[in-house]
């Protein structure tokens, strides 16, 4: 030994400080985990490959802690003096399994946030970046565990003298810890950034924003962590003496990180149970869109005394299967439309038609003339075409994809000017679209009747009408809708690159439909559930309330509650109207729907109207193979 009697230093020990601070630390990560992972499993499980990956980090690091404290209880963290030979090997072989085991914390820890970021990341280029980052994780955690598994011949030889040993040279093993280091501060910085572009694209309200920003600023303190593991490592000798007292506060910094990693991947999935705890205990609303009066955000309005329009309890599309049975009640016909409400303008306001009962609103000259004649230019700048009998369609934000009838997770394409305009205008200001389409109807064309996808949209359906006037037809649902949502086929596709089959729906010659809606009570027989073959559910929904609105150019139709759930719409494609008594050529229109997607957890849909719930059709479809003992893979839950 170089230091001797009164040299030495006193005979205490670093170990329990470093326990101090990281065992507590730990213990907070795996309360977040097991809320995480709860939240996860209830009400039904919803594990995602997010979750398994931070489980293996879990694992990892709980094994990493283990042998932190069994090397402490055998002397680590006391000067080398004071340490029997035995002791050190013991230390030296725990702090050995540690260094180890520890690179799976932190790698899969940053996996699953990079797993995590994969879901909710809409750009195919940070998806790539993502991926490559997953598998320089990968990569590096097998390079790094395998040099120091074969750094020494024999192994022991890494935490003790061993004679005849041979291990890597020192400055080959600081190469590999500074590559390993490199590519985690890589990852860390792009986690960081990563999430804030995202979160602040979202169509959420500013305080869930900036909680979920708040909770994924968390694992910037891993990033800390890691800066602080370089500085000390740079000024340690592995040569000393006494170095394994001077280990101490890189290592204490390395399983900082580690842990700091789990806590950070963790803190964003709080956010449920957060909004949970806020709303139950101190009342906070829950982070739902509302809806705002069309009198405070629309100019047109402000001088009116408009109606404040509510989803009412029946119509909104919430979340409980008790609530939703509770629905199954409704049927056609039974709700409060009547030829006395629907139809009616219950404010003084022209330029606003509303049908409260079954939340539909119709708001005139919502855009200028010149605002029209930019989109109609705006459109056809992107595709010229006119001549022919197609539906043709421009989709921006989320694609609309014609596979799922729900939007696109990758295909995204940034809103032109006149579509972003429109957004601050629009009446439901607390969530807004992301997913728009664009079309152009030519003379002939229509959409067949169909009711937007309940699970993967959410309530409030827009359509901005331009060009020129069109009649949208409106059908209560009925058996042969739910019938029709069960048929493995169901298409929009209406352009030229996406062909449209024919449809059946879509009869041609003038209407005979009167103008606004007067839809008539349902016959007492249609509300019951039909009992027989297609033919007779056929002819019952014959007997359901439908008309025509007609959609004059540059008004806005929002659809809520009722008329967007429970009814289906669709214009026919013809090359007359009758409007007002008078035949009238159909000429080219255009609209903007204007949808907002659901994500993850929120795709689904317990709502009033379950037999036209693509979600409940799905649900039964697998109940049903599920009882016939057929596998059943369909669930997009
Ligand atoms: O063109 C319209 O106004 C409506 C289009 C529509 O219903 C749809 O794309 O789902
Ligand atoms: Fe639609």
């Amino acid at each position: 030994m170089g230091t001797k009697g009164n040299d030495l230093p006193p005979n205490d020990s670093v170990g329990p400080r470093l326990l101090a601070v990281l065992v507590p630390l730990f213990a907070v990560a795996l309360v977040l985990y097991a809320i995480r992972i709860w939240s996860r499993l209830r009400p039904k499980p919803r594990l995602t490959a997010a979750d398994y990956m931070i489980t293996v980090a879990v694992v990892a690091e709980t094994i990493a802690i283990g042998f932190t404290i069994a090397a402490v209880s055998r002397g680590y963290g006391r000067h080398v003096w004071y340490i029997s030979k035995d002791e050190a090997s013991d230390i030296g072989a725990f702090t050995f399994v540690v260094f180890v085991i520890g690179l799976w914390a932190s790698c899969f820890g940053r996996i699953s946030v990079a797993c995590l970021l994969l879901r909710i990341t809409p750009w195919p280029r940070w998806k790539m970046l993502l991926w490559v980052i997953i598998g320089f994780q990968l990569a590096a955690l097998i390079a790094c565990d395998i040099v120091e598994l074969i750094a020494c011949r024999p192994i022991r030889a890494a935490w003790e003298p061993v004679p005849d040993s041979e291990c890597f040279p020192v400055e080959d093993m600081w190469a590999n810890a500074y590559v390993f280091i490199s590519i985690a501060m890589f990852s860390d910085a792009i986690f960081a950034l990563l999430p804030m572009v995202i979160i602040w694209r979202l169509n959420r309200s500013v305080v869930e924003r900036t909680l979920i920003t708040i909770l994924l600023a968390l694992g910037l303190l891993a990033v800390g962590a890691g800066i602080f593991k370089i500085k000390v490592l740079k000024g340690y000798n592995i040569t000393a003496e006494d170095n394994a007292v001077d280990q101490i506060p890189g290592y204490m910094w390395a399983r900082l990180e580690e842990i700091l990693i789990i806590v950070g991947a963790c803190a964003p999935l709080l956010k449920s149970p957060i909004e949970g705890f806020l709303h139950r205990k101190f009342g906070l609303p829950l982070f739902r869109p509302v809806v705002r009066d069309l009198n405070s955000v629309h100019s047109l309005s402000s001088t009116v005394n408009v109606r404040r329009m509510k989803f009412g309890k029946n119509q909104e599309c919430s979340h409980g299967t008790e609530q939703s049975r509770e629905h199954e009640t409704w049927r056609p016909g039974t709700s409060s439309i009547s030829t006395e409400h629907v139809g009616s303008r219950p404010m003084t306001d022209p330029n606003i038609e509303r049908w409260d009962d079954i939340g539909l609103v119709l708001i005139h000259d919502f855009i200028s003339a010149a605002d029209e004649a930019a989109m109609i230019a705006a459109f056809h700048a992107a595709d010229p075409r006119t001549g022919g009998r197609k539906r043709l369609s421009q989709h921006f934000g989320y694609h609309f994809d014609y596979t799922t009838f729900g939007a696109s997770d990758t295909r995204f394409t940034p809103l032109p000017p006149y579509i972003a305009n429109l957004l601050p205008r629009l009446p439901v200001q607390e969530y807004l679209p992301d997913q728009f389409t664009v079309q152009y109807y030519p003379p002939g064309a229509g959409i067949p009747p169909h009711v937007d996808t309940h699970s993967m949209f959410s309530e409030a359906l827009y359509s901005l009408s331009f060009g020129s006037a069109v009649p949208m037809a409106f059908k209560k649902s009925g058996a042969n809708d739910a019938r029709k949502m069960r048929l493995p086929k169901r298409s929009l596709l209406a352009s030229d690159s996406e062909p449209q089959p024919p449809s059946a729906d879509e009869p041609s010659g003038p209407s005979d439909q009167p103008a606004p809606p007067h839809p008539s009570p349902a016959s007492p027989a249609s509300q019951q559930q039909p009992a027989g073959g297609t033919e007779q559910r056929e002819a019952e929904d014959e007997e359901l309330p439908s008309w025509e609105l007609l959609l004059p150019a540059r008004s806005l139709l929002l659809m809520t509650g009722a008329s967007r759930y429970g009814y289906t719409h669709g214009i026919k494609g013809r090359k007359t109207d009758v409007v007002g008594g008078q035949t009238v050529p159909r000429e080219g229109r255009y609209s903007i729907t204007m949808r907002t997607t659901r994500r993850g957890s929120d795709i689904g849909c317990t709502c009033s109207f379950p037999g036209v719930c693509d979600a409940r059709v799905r649900e039964e479809q697998a109940a049903v193979a599920r009882d016939a003992g057929i596998p059943w893979a369909c669930s997009r839950r």
